[in-house]
């Protein structure tokens, strides 16, 4: 039976159609503050174009229905697709391109270069010497060697300082010998490890005549070239199959004393000469810089995430209709509920918000590393580190609530995989933990917060850097009608409070006898409560900056409506603070959310061409709730009847076990 006759699934589903004629923006615009230029918003489309031109790039059996090794399987066949195409696809070399056409083709569930793009080759683009990066960059840039990062530990991922992996120099042979001297010891975690790779930048422990010099980036050869085996004294294998992201060899290494020559440290910050003097690098965590790489890039790639979820979501909300309102002839669509509203705009509010801020802080990345490459200069560090640890806690776990409410509203629907919302949910969780365990790393952001704190209360407010200029800010009542820097004002002084009182409280706990770090231990909670606001304020200032720049009157409607519900939705979320310390009146809190349910209907028409702007295509969505025909139901009975299971009418479990059975049971 097929109901999905031409009649029917002629030209897109009428109510999509509809809810696309009432917007108030040109979505090509708004891709343009998406995708931050003009020129890269259209890249993409002619990139999307190209790919769908390719038969052998679109989509052969829903991966849902595929086991792990032939999601992989078809991950290096689409790669080997590419790589055929390469040159025409994108320019040669342009990073953002290459993920673009990644997502789109392969999608979010990994492959075998997602850490040769992501952290292989940053990591010789920044720890490299111009020597080794003649040696090396070419090759990993050509697709000649496949390479990974191999960091964490069983034992240890989050306390680098306690690698257990040695490289200790041999003056003899001019050698670092790589060992594993425990179980723990065995790198595991790493992406694309497993299998794929041949290379891999190992952080380990360097050593130098029995002295400890701390975790340091080396280059090594995993693998024979030609025949793919581990070279001897190499144990690697995958780790098994994970919550998502089943489409990665995420994988364990380990090295039996292990020789490569001193030429494989990576040596453009620090040195290990022949006679093993060693030359300290400008900056004590210089070595660390590829995960800031990452996680500079984090709020855009999560945001990215949550938009594809909502993307499904509101479409299929606007499609879906169950109920009544006034007109009891027609249901009405989901998403007219405000409930539903209620449920996906905040997040929608969130995407652009973490998106801009994404735009920001690859772009503080590219000019750090430029920074100290050309001249040496590491002052920009400390800054984006803790930026950038606040940042990725808070919005891969905004990222996860906002993904899980997308599921949620598509009803039943959103729980099959056919919503594909779940794999999206458990790629995007698996940011809370990889690139730093968030817990860890608001604790990081606090250090500096702690500081500022600290230099505040010394009589020292000219030494704190920009973001942390709000923390000298005076109380002072605020009328919120004026607009958003009303908001803001309330919330820097909210974020500043509990600052100063996570302080005052690791303070207090030192002042009692405790060590700093026990006090700190003590006071944690309070900390990373600073963090979160310290990172929202951030968040909450971008979007009102980026809002604020942007030229095109009707998309700054929009996006200034979608910023007042931001705005309103953020501060109703803290308000708990705000009203404990008499910052906001129960006056004001009735003000913020009448405001935010009027926000709401503001955003209502504007809502699917809101995430029609992103752009996805079909083939990146992978979802058959959110397709942009919205001819869900159609697809959906075709999608159930290519289930494995229904490839036979009689299942063999039901011949050897059930059968059997009701015989029995007849007896
Ligand atoms: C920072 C630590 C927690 C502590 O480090 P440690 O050395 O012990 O530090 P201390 O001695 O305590 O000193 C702290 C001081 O040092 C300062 N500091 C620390 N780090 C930095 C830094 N980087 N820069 C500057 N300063 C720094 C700190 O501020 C302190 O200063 P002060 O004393 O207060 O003045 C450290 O242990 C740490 O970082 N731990 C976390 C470990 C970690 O992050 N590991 C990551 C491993 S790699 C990984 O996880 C990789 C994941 C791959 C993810 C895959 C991504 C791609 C996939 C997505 C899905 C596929 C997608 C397709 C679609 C798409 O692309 O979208
Ligand atoms: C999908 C995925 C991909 C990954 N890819 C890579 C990769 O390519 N390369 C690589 O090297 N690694 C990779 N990792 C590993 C990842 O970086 C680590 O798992 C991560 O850094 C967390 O470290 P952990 O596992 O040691 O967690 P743990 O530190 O053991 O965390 C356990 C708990 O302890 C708490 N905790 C730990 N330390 C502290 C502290 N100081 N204060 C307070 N609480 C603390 C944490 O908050 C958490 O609740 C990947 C992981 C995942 C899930």
């Amino acid at each position: 039976m097929s109901f999905l006759n031409k009649e029917i699934c002629d030209g897109d589903n009428p109510d999509l159609t509809e809810e696309r004629r009432t917007a108030t923006f040109d979505t090509d615009r708004m891709a343009q503050v998406i995708y931050g230029s003009e020129k890269f918003a259209a890249r993409r489309r002619q990139i999307t174009k190209s790919i769908s031109r390719i038969p052998a790039l679109q989509d052969t059996k829903p991966l849902a229905f595929m086991t792990r090794e032939e999601k992989i399987t078809e991950a290096c066949r689409e790669l080997d697709v590419l790589s055929d195409h390469w040159e025409q696809l994108i320019y040669v070399n342009d990073e953002e391109e290459a993920l673009h056409l990644h997502r789109e083709v392969i999608g979010m569930e990994g492959h075998p270069f997602a850490l040769h793009e992501t952290m292989f080759i940053p990591t010789l683009v920044s720890q490299a010497s111009d020597e080794q990066q003649e040696k090396w960059l070419g090759r990993a840039r050509k697709r000649e060697i496949i390479g990974c990062y191999a960091q964490t530990e069983l034992g240890h991922g989050s306390n680098l300082r306690k690698l257990e992996t040695t490289a200790t120099y041999s003056p003899s042979t001019q050698e670092f010998i790589l060992h594993t001297p425990t179980i723990t010891a065995l790198k595991w975690w790493p992406g694309a490890l497993g299998k794929s790779s041949n290379y891999a930048i190992v952080m380990a422990d360097l050593v130098i005549k029995n002295k400890s010099y701390g975790p340091h980036p080396f280059i090594v050869q995993l693998r024979d070239e030609k025949t793919h085996q581990p070279l001897p004294g190499i144990t690697v294998g995958d780790i098994g199959p994970k919550m998502a992201f089943n489409g990665a060899d995420n994988g364990f290494l380990g090295f039996d004393h292990f020789r490569i020559p001193r030429g494989n440290l990576l040596m453009r910050h620090n040195r290990v000469e022949p006679d093993g003097s060693y030359l300290k690098p400008p900056h004590a965590k210089i070595g660390y810089s590829s995960m800031v790489k990452v996680r500079s890039r984090m709020a855009m790639d999560q945001g990215l995430f949550m938009a594809q979820a909502l993307v499904i979501a509101v479409r299929y909300s606007a499609v879906r209709r169950q109920g009544f309102l006034e007109d009891k002839s027609q249901e009405v669509k989901v998403l007219d509920y405000q409930t539903q509203q209620h449920r996906l705009f905040p997040s929608i509010a969130r995407v652009y918000a973490f998106i801009f801020c994404g735009l920001e802080t690859i772009q503080l990345y590219e000019k750090l590393i430029l920074d100290v490459n050309k001249n040496g200069d590491t002052s920009g560090m400390a800054d984006l580190h803790s930026l950038t640890s606040g940042l990725k806690s808070v919005v891969t776990h905004f990222t996860g609530q906002g993904i899980e409410q997308a599921r949620m509203a598509c009803g039943g629907h959103g729980y099959s995989m056919a919503s594909y919302i779940s794999e999206i949910y458990g790629v995007a969780v698996a940011g809370c933990t990889y690139e730093g365990e968030n817990m860890v790393m608001l604790l990081q952001c606090a250090r500096a917060l702690v500081k500022a704190v600290e230099l505040v209360e010394e009589g020292h407010p000219e030494k704190l850097s920009p973001m942390m200029a709000y923390l000298t800010k005076p109380s002072v009542t605020v009328d919120l009608t004026v607009g958003p820097e009303a908001y803001v004002k309330i919330f820097q002084l909210i974020a500043k409070k509990q600052a100063f009182k996570a302080t005052e409280q690791l303070h207090k706990f030192m002042v009692a006898g405790d060590s700093r770090d026990v006090a700190w231990n003590k006071s944690a909670v309070e900390l990373t409560k600073a963090s979160r606001l310290h990172t929202r304020l951030y968040i909450l200032k971008t979007f009102i900056r980026r809002v604020e720049s942007i030229t095109d009157i009707s998309v700054k409607a929009a996006l200034t409506d979608l910023l007042n519900l931001h705005l309103n939705y953020e501060l109703l979320d803290v308000a708990s603070y705000a009203l404990a310390d008499g910052i906001m009146s129960s006056t004001q809190m009735d003000f913020i959310k009448n405001q935010l349910y009027s926000s709401l209907e503001k955003i209502r028409p504007n809502a699917v061409s809101l995430m029609d702007s992103f752009q996805f295509s079909d083939l990146q969505l992978r979802s058959v709730l959110g397709r942009r025909d919205g001819h869900v139901y159609q697809n959906l009975f075709e999608w159930a009847k290519s289930s494995p299971l229904n490839q036979s009418e009689v299942l063999p479990s039901v011949t050897q076990y059930l059968k059997p059975m009701m015989e029995k049971s007849k007896l």
